[in-house]
């Protein structure tokens, strides 16, 4: 089993907004590894980095990655640092990767209300995602087959361009 697209992409990109959209839109179910770390681990993600650091999250992520993309045949979608983690880009070699970008100021903009995301919860959010995004834009490249900007793009748009984008890709490696 293989789910037919992989998302990722910063935080704030849409991963979770998008995916059940894009899901929808493909007639396939939809999976978010945080909500499966959650479940396990029975708590929240904030509190498992302030509990037990972001080591420890990041192997719960690897374990719950590894088993989502072994058991989800739908649109699967990861947490924004998930492919910091060497196993998980491996993993992802076989797959239908779909990167979701974001720039600095939408980005800032879409995750700036929340406070579920310890690592942006520092006194210069901005300064954070920028440097972010500075170390991860490679590493999505890397494990992604298609890209697809949201900024400026409704969740909608967003939907529209990565099935517009999933399907000739799918074509060329069937
Ligand atoms: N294309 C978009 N345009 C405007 N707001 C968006 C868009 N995509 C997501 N959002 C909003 O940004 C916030 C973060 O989205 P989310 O899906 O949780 O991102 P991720 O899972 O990538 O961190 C949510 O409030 C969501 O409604
Ligand atoms: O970028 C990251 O390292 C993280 C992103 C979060 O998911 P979203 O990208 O869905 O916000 C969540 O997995 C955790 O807070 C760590
Ligand atoms: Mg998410």
């Amino acid at each position: 089993m293989s789910p037919r697209a992989v998302v990722v992409g910063p935080p704030g990109s849409g991963k979770s907004t998008v995916g059940p959209l894009l899901a929808e839109a493909l007639g396939v179910a939809f999976r978010d590894t945080d909500d499966d770390i959650v479940e396990r681990a029975g708590r929240a993600i904030a509190d498992i980095f302030a509990d037990d650091g972001e080591p420890a999250f990041r192997a719960l992520e690897a374990q719950a990655v590894a088993a989502a993309l072994d058991e989800h045949d739908g649109v699967l979608s990861l947490g924004g640092g998930a492919p910091l983690t060497e196993e998980t880009r491996a993993l992802l070699a076989k797959h239908t990767v779909v990167f979701l970008n974001v720039g600095l100021a939408a980005g800032v903009q879409r995750t700036g209300l929340s406070s579920a995301r310890p690592l942006l919860a520092g006194v210069n959010p901005r300064a954070t995602f920028k440097a972010l995004l500075d170390a991860r834009l490679p590493v999505y490249r890397e494990v992604a087959t298609v890209e697809v900007d949201t900024d400026h793009r409704s969740p909608a748009e967003v939907v529209a361009a990565a099935v517009a984008a999933i399907e000739p890709a799918e074509a060329q490696n069937p």
